[in-house]
């Protein structure tokens, strides 16, 4: 199969981003690593999407501060970025609905680049442009985590039944191993995820390491290196603003919407 007539895919993470990691950006690559060995999809494009500050979990710091982040981090990158929409919301989004919202800005552009043609108008960078090349075919959209999103499906009221069904039945997932997490049993123990299990791809990392954002922010509070497991640029910006101190720590501490109750109380503004 040429890369021409490969299924175009668009790879959506969502995530605190509590800082940026250099594992963040690998999730990725390894990600269209794998999907490019299928022989059936070509990766066009990496969406990271950082959660609203409504999503209260403790320690997070304020979108700006993570957006801008992810932003120097993924300036290397030619093909991820970060997308603020879900952070801009007035308050948490439901994964699901990231999900429409991206799906439909790329139906958008779709319609856009068929206007295009129609009007028989060049397109811009259309001759080299592995993005245009697929100008006339509707890509996938598949949500992108590691091992221990997945495992949060079990938890009770966190999920909607009928969310993880239509993330895995209409969208699809991308998984990567993690420390930890046994992806493989967890799709084995539910009825919903091995019905599906045909959508969900398992990504194992072979080169293990066990960066976490929570671990990162400890050790910025001691006041010790996180130097090669961050981007330089975003270490440069962390003390800058000096962003993860003892008190930011302690932000969302205690909160009754913490984000193991998403579901589970009526007083919560995350729900509908
Ligand atoms: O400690 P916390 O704050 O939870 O931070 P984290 O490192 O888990 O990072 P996020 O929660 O922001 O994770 C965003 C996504 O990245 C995945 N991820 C983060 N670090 C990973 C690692 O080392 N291996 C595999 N997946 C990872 C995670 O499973 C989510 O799907
Ligand atoms: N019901 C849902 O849609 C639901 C529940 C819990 C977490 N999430 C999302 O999963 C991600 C989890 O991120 P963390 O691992 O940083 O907590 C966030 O993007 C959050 O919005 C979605
Ligand atoms: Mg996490």
């Amino acid at each position: 199969m040429s890369m021409k007539s490969r299924i175009p895919l668009i790879l959506l993470a969502c995530g605190s981003f509590n800082p940026i990691t250099n594992m963040h950006m690998r999730l990725f690559e390894l990600a269209r690593d794998h999907l490019h060995q299928t022989g059936r999809y070509q990766v066009i494009e990496g969406i990271m999407s950082p959660v609203n500050d409504d999503y209260r979990k403790k320690g997070l710091v304020p979108a700006r501060h993570r957006v801008a982040m992810a932003k120097l981090a993924l300036e290397t990158s030619d093909w991820i970025r970060v997308d603020p929409w879900e952070s801009e919301q007035e308050t948490w989004t439901e994964t699901v609905k990231v999900l429409r919202h991206h799906y439909n800005e790329s139906l958008r552009l779709l319609q856009y680049k068929k206007e295009f043609i129609k009007n028989k108008q060049p397109l811009e960078g259309s001759t080299e442009n592995s993005l245009s090349s697929h100008y006339t075919v509707l890509p996938e959209l598949k949500l992108l985590c590691g091992a221990d999103f997945l495992q949060t499906f079990q938890t009770p009221n966190l999920w909607k039944k009928e969310h993880v069904k239509e993330i895995v039945e209409k969208f699809g997932l991308v998984c990567i191993s993690r420390a930890g997490s046994d992806p493989a049993q967890y799709i084995s123990e539910s009825e919903l995820l091995t019905k599906f299990q045909h959508n969900i791809f398992l990504v194992k990392e072979w080169i293990q390491n066990e960066i976490s954002a929570t671990q990162i922010r400890y050790a910025l509070c001691r006041g010790l290196s996180v130097k090669y497991l961050v981007p330089d640029s975003v270490i440069s910006y962390i003390a800058h603003h000096n962003i993860y101190t003892e008190e930011s720590e302690r932000k969302n501490e205690g909160d009754l919407l913490q984000p193991l109750q998403l579901h589970n109380t009526t007083v919560s503004p995350l729900n509908d």
